[in-house]
């Protein structure tokens, strides 16, 4: 299967090879010994292709002629680079494996060692007698010592952030045998000098050391691989295990974290690291109770210990402990206390100034949060007609009510594929689609990635793909095309949240939020994101036995760019907003692109100075647009951003009461459609009556704004209405930090506030 990500094709093997190459390679972009390089590779042949292929013949040139001058060494090359005029002189010092390209390790004679990818040299046979001549990829393929020459090679970063020398025409590898070696009959391989020095069998002690230096440096993939040699010549060893279950927590390989700190336990049943480990990762497999109860266990024997030493730990499980319960909570009861997710969520999108002034992230990655998932006893997944599965009611249900909260599977943001500064500074409708697109890439080397890891995600993952005969399939197998279509139908963008000013956007794959299908007008249920948290609430009771529903398109966007996308993941939309549009005559159609094309036409350069004449033209259009739907007035929403931007161009003109009638009409006929325009308007209300100093009309409609806002993320307000309110003003200056200035022209003294 092939992927497009704008205008490049990546075939689902490609991105098989980069998710293997990242999940066997310790991903730190500097020169690796030969060694690791050696131990990297062999890790490879797990996942290489063992299919037969049809194999391009090396060649052997009997009258090469080259000039010396144009060898080149693997310590010279150039990133990206492409060397016509040079040539490589190596030996290949691995046998080769077969994931997408050919890959082997090689050296130079200078005993340089690098990852050598040779493309276009297999073909998949078409007819009997082809096949019968096809081989596979094995030691006997350039086996190692071949010495080859290479020509127009390029040197590459690949997925895996490590470097890579990549050939793409087999005509451009020469093998230098008997042939034609006495070109290089002069030349001394400086791996033959070394004397080769009896190798000590390293001990378990080193393998240790070793998996600790690595560990230090945060290469966790390579601290594994020391501390799994270590474990091989000495299974009893508890700290290399209790080692082990540390790098793959940070790896977030829960299960294989558990798994070593059982084995410890097992027989050192009070090793209190791998005690706390297990708690660790029984939490990241969102097995909270047990997990307490490790932990509990845990914190109890180290209060009757009179060690001194182990203050440090004491205090670790506790803080564990602590956050074990909580997360229990928020599973079991859909408790979540959100001004400290909020804070956590600030802390970890935090943007610094630079020394020149530009945004910084302090964090490269994420915000990824560490909270539970929830799922209210209300509602279930059920078989919907001509929709596959989907969420009912099993009662009624009251509005804003938390109905989901979900972790991401996986996420990827833009400024992770993208550097935050160009995402930053480039803003524009390009730079975001080429973000949408690498972020989808990436998103689905990630999954594939997490499954190669954990394969007992398998299933999970692979259940949301509607229509697919679960039984048919290998659950335990990755397979990249079943994960870019689950992509397809399944991710979501993220489409909210703005903090600092940073508006983060990106794409994920939640599991159950997966199985909410869509509506584009009525839609019952609204998300929020925080970080790679989704919140979902009813936007309105529910009645038992009632379709939950949300919108993955939002209704103001035309009906055009609605269906196109619609289209493209199954959806034949059937909800009354379609089928009016559906319905209408093509005159009418018509009539509403050209309106539409004006619109677009007067409000570009309103910006600087709208005279009189825009704002009737604007007000003629809006007129009809109005007039086209006149039958279905609650269905006409091609008028509200025109109406946003006329009642702007009144006030730009001095006439504020005029633009306020106009922001408010738009309001009472729309209150109660789930739009986010809606929320700009009611903002805009609050402003202009804060410029005609109205403050206590200005301070009630931005009560109206704040709950709309915040009830979202917080509910409703249940009892205490001052807390409420003091949390969700606490909120909404955090997620829209442009609030605060108007917060503090509202109360503008603490007296206010507290008044509020
Ligand atoms: C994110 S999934 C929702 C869960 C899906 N129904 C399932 O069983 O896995 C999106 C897919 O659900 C179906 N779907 C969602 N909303 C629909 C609608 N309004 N009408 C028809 N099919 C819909 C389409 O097949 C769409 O590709």
């Amino acid at each position: 299967m092939k992927f497009q990500f704008l205008d490049t094709v990546i075939s689902s093997v490609d991105i098989l090879q980069n998710s293997v190459l990242r999940l066997n390679t310790g991903n730190i972009s500097q020169k690796k010994s030969r060694e690791r390089l050696i131990e990297e590779h062999k890790k490879l042949d797990y996942f290489g292709d063992k299919n037969k292929y049809l194999v391009h013949t090396a060649r052997s040139q009997p009258n090469l002629s080259l000039n010396l001058q144009h060898r080149i060494s693997i310590a010279n090359l150039q990133i990206d680079h492409k060397s016509t005029e040079n040539f490589l002189l190596c030996r290949v010092i691995t046998k080769f494996i077969n994931i997408s390209a050919l890959l082997a390790l090689v050296e130079d004679p200078d005993g340089n060692v690098e990852r050598l990818a040779l493309y276009n040299w297999t073909n998949i046979p078409k007819n009997k007698v082809e096949q019968m001549a096809c081989r596979s990829i094995d030691q006997t393929f350039l086996p190692v010592g071949t010495k080859l020459v290479i020509k127009n090679l390029s040197y590459k970063v690949a997925a895996d952030k490590n470097t890579i020398i990549n050939s793409n025409n087999p005509d451009d590898v020469i093998i230098i045998d008997h042939h034609n070696d006495k070109l290089f009959s002069d030349l001394i391989w400086t791996s033959d000098l070394l004397v080769k020095k009896e190798i000590k069998g390293k001990t378990v002690d080193e393998f240790r050391c070793r998996g600790n230096d690595y560990f230090a440096s945060k290469n966790y993939t390579a601290a594994i691989d020391e501390y799994s040699n270590g474990i091989k010549l000495k299974p009893q060893n508890g700290t290399l295990f209790a080692n082990r279950a540390e790098a793959y927590l940070r790896l977030f390989q829960f299960r294989n974290a558990l798994n070593d700190a059982e084995v410890v336990l097992k027989y050192e049943p009070s090793h209190l690291k791998a005690a706390y480990r297990k708690g660790k990762a029984l939490c990241g497999l969102k097995r909270y109770k047990e997990a307490i109860i490790t932990l509990q266990h845990l914190h109890q024997s180290l209060k009757v210990s009179t060690d001194g030493s182990i203050s440090s730990i004491k205090q670790s499980t506790e803080q564990l402990l602590k956050h074990a319960k909580i997360l229990d909570s928020e599973n079991k009861n859909g408790q979540y206390d959100y001004i400290s997710i909020i804070n956590e969520y600030c802390e970890r999108a935090k943007i610094r100034k630079d020394s020149k002034g530009n945004d910084e992230w302090v964090h490269e990655v994420g915000p990824r949060l560490d909270h539970a998932d929830f799922l209210c006893k209300d509602i279930e997944i059920c078989s919907i007609k001509g929709k596959g599965r989907g969420l009912i009611a099993k009662c009624d249900i009251p509005e804003n009510t938390l109905l989901v909260v979900s972790k991401a599977f996986s996420i990827v943001y833009s400024h992770e594929v993208l550097g935050y500064a160009m995402k930053s500074h480039i803003q524009n409708d390009q730079t975001t689609c080429v973000a949408s697109s690498l972020c989808t890439g990436e998103l689905i080397t990630q999954i594939t990635q997490k499954l190669l890891e954990e394969p007992y995600h398998c299933q999970e993952v692979y259940e949301l793909y509607n229509g697919l005969n679960l039984n048919k399939i290998n659950k335990n197998l990755v397979n990249v095309d079943i994960i870019g279509n689950i992509v397809k139908y399944n991710s979501f963008a993220l489409d909210n949240v703005i903090v600092e000013s940073v508006n983060l956007s990106g794409k994920g794959l939640w599991i159950l939020p997966s199985y909410f299908n869509h509506s584009c007008i009525d839609g019952n249920v609204t998300r929020f994101f925080l970080g790679d948290l989704m919140f979902m609430r009813s936007l309105r009771p529910i009645l038992k036995g009632e379709e939950l529903l949300i919108c993955y398109r939002s209704a103001d966007s035309s009906y055009e760019i609605r269906s196109r996308y619609l289209k493209s993941i199954g959806i034949d939309c059937q909800c009354r907003l379609c089928k009016l549009d559906k319905s209408e005559a093509p005159k009418t159609v018509h009539r509403r692109t050209q309106l539409l094309d004006t619109v677009e036409k007067l409000i570009k350069p309103l910006s600087n100075d709208p005279d009189s004449s825009l704002i009737k033209r604007l007000e003629k259009t809006i007129f009809e647009l109005h007039d086209l739907r006149k039958e279905h007035p609650e269905l006409e929403f091609d008028t509200l951003a025109p109406s946003k931007i006329l009642a702007l161009a009144y006030r730009e003109n001095g006439n504020q009461s005029k633009a306020l009638s106009i922001l408010k009409e738009v309001y009472s006929s729309y209150k109660n459609v789930h739009l986010e325009i809606i929320n700009g308007i009611i903002f805009d209300i609050v402003l202009l009556y804060i410029n005609l100093k109205q403050m206590e009309e200005a301070r009630k409609w931005f009560d109206i704004v704040l709950k709309r806002l915040v009830e979202p993320i917080l509910g409703k307000c249940m009892d205490d209405e001052d807390k409420w309110k003091k949390e969700a003003l606490y909120l909404a200056e955090k997620i829209i930090p442009a609030l605060n200035s108007t917060v503090k022209q509202l109360y503008n003294d603490n007296d206010n506030m507290e008044n509020a």
